[in-house]
């Protein structure tokens, strides 16, 4: 079979109905790769005697604001965390994400896709990502993987993201987002989402039950 008509099981399955479905958008950075936690551990590693933030701390979505608060040069080092080869490829995976990634894909009616914003400073984060979902997902997510700067252009009916505040072109989106939580938006306002706090328990299927009901 040539590669133009091959398809996996997966694909066929998912795109061959013509009854509505449930399309999950599921985001990567601390959704499903655990980028604070990382970057922490490779932050004090390199720079030992420099202050930092525990994780319990963490107050902003993007790590750098808050480190220029502790000194001017502190941004540039804690970019430079990210921003080097390995980081990405290296993230270990939030706990449970994939094996419910996994099973909501099996779930009656639901496609689900990977929605993940690269780097501005993309040399390693793009094919780190790809290689990151064959890594820990197999090579049939690789044509579930959408990278994109304005998650807002892609449509879905649910996106589970952790970024308080998710700005595009399209306003409103055509999804609506479920905020996985992190130590940055422990407190923001819902302003009507739920909240998914962890992927080991059932909930989220709970969650995406709900959202078949809605569509
Ligand atoms: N907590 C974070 N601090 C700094 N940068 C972050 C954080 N989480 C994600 N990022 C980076 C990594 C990605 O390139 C973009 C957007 O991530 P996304 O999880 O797709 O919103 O920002
Ligand atoms: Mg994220």
């Amino acid at each position: 079979m040539s590669t133009r008509t091959r398809k996996s099981t997966h694909a066929h399955r998912t795109f061959g109905s013509s009854q509505k479905r449930l399309r999950v958008l599921v985001d990567m950075d601390q959704v499903l790769c655990d980028f604070e936690g990382s970057f922490l551990v490779k932050y004090r590693e390199k720079y030992p005697e420099e202050p930092f933030i525990p994780l319990e701390e963490r107050n902003t979505f993007y790590i750098a604001d808050q480190y220029a608060k502790l000194e001017p040069d502190m941004q540039d080092k804690a970019r430079d965390i990210w921003n080097a080869e390995g980081f990405f490829l290296n993230l270990p995976e939030i706990k449970g994400g994939c094996q419910a990634l996994t099973e909501m894909s099996q779930m009656e009616d639901v496609d689900v896709f990977i929605c993940t914003s690269p780097l501005t400073f993309y040399k390693y984060c793009l094919q780190e990502k790809f290689k990151w979902v064959e890594d820990h997902l197999g090579p049939d997510w690789i044509s579930r993987l959408v990278i994109t700067k304005d998650k807002t252009m892609v449509h879905g009916d649910v996106l589970i993201d952790d970024k308080p505040r998710i700005r595009g072109v399209r306003d409103p989106p055509s999804w609506k987002q479920v905020l996985f939580t992190a130590p940055y938006n422990q407190k923001v306002d819902l302003r009507g989402r739920q909240r998914l706090n962890t992927w080991t328990d059932d909930c989220w299927r709970d969650i995406i039950e709900d959202f078949k009901k809605r569509i």
